[in-house]
């Protein structure tokens, strides 16, 4: 098996969002309390590390997790490089030939020390997501905590992607990854009302 990680390790040193509620595990029953077993438990955002955002996570009426098909996160994936960009828009794809890509993964290197949360990122275009609306693309991943501005309040790329069909995958770790043609399985927890979901995102190349 040549599973590659591209997940942030969820301990309690990982960033969050500024006032998002801090990543934390502790044993809550230890064994010497319980006599046969240790009991974990873990408070956290839903939007920490390696995610997927349900629709609902930017409006009240969008689905909540358990309502997204999982096969959106499992199967062939395209990782393209995008580095050094301000913002990403549809024409940095003219240079892709992206027909039958349904997965896109965007590696931008916009977040370089994930130990540290990014005061200014690249942003994602409502372009953009036209564009890979019109491809058939409807999975969008990326080395990003947002497909939006830091100090977005609008929401412009979330909304542009959820009208296309194009749903979300942030906080990918892929320093370690070539561009090229992939097997994608980054399955949500059923967390019923959710508004995301913490994922393990792995990749085995295809090429
Ligand atoms: N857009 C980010 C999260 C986000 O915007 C956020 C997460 C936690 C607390 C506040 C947030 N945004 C505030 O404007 C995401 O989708 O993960
Ligand atoms: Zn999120
Ligand atoms: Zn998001």
């Amino acid at each position: 098996m040549t599973w590659i990680d591209v997940s942030q390790p969820l301990e309690d040193s990982i960033t969050t969002w500024p006032g998002d509620t801090a990543f934390r595990y502790e044993i809550a029953w230890p064994m010497a309390d319980s006599g046969s077993v240790n009991v974990g438990k873990v408070t956290m955002s839903l939007h920490t590390g390696t995610h997927i955002d349900a629709p609902f996570h930017f409006d009240d009426a969008g689905q909540r997790v358990i309502d997204l098909d999982p096969g959106l996160y499992i199967g062939p994936a395209r990782v393209i490089h995008l580095p050094g960009r301000e913002r990403i828009e549809a024409t940095d794809l003219d240079g892709f030939d992206l027909t039958g890509v349904e997965r896109l993964i965007l590696k931008t290197d916009g977040w370089p020390n994930k130990q540290e949360f990014p005061s200014h990122i690249p942003e994602l275009t409502p372009s953009l997501a036209d564009r890979l609306g019109e491809l058939g693309i409807y999975l969008i991943g990326l080395d990003l905590p947002s497909v939006d501005a830091i100090d977005s309040k609008e929401m412009a790329a979330h909304h542009a992607l959820a009208r296309n069909g194009v749903h979300i995958l942030e906080g990918l770790v892929l320093d370690h990854i070539a561009p090229g043609d992939y097997e994608l399985n980054a399955v949500p927890l059923p967390i019923v009302k959710g508004d995301g979901s913490p994922v393990r995102a792995l990749l085995r190349s295809l090429d």
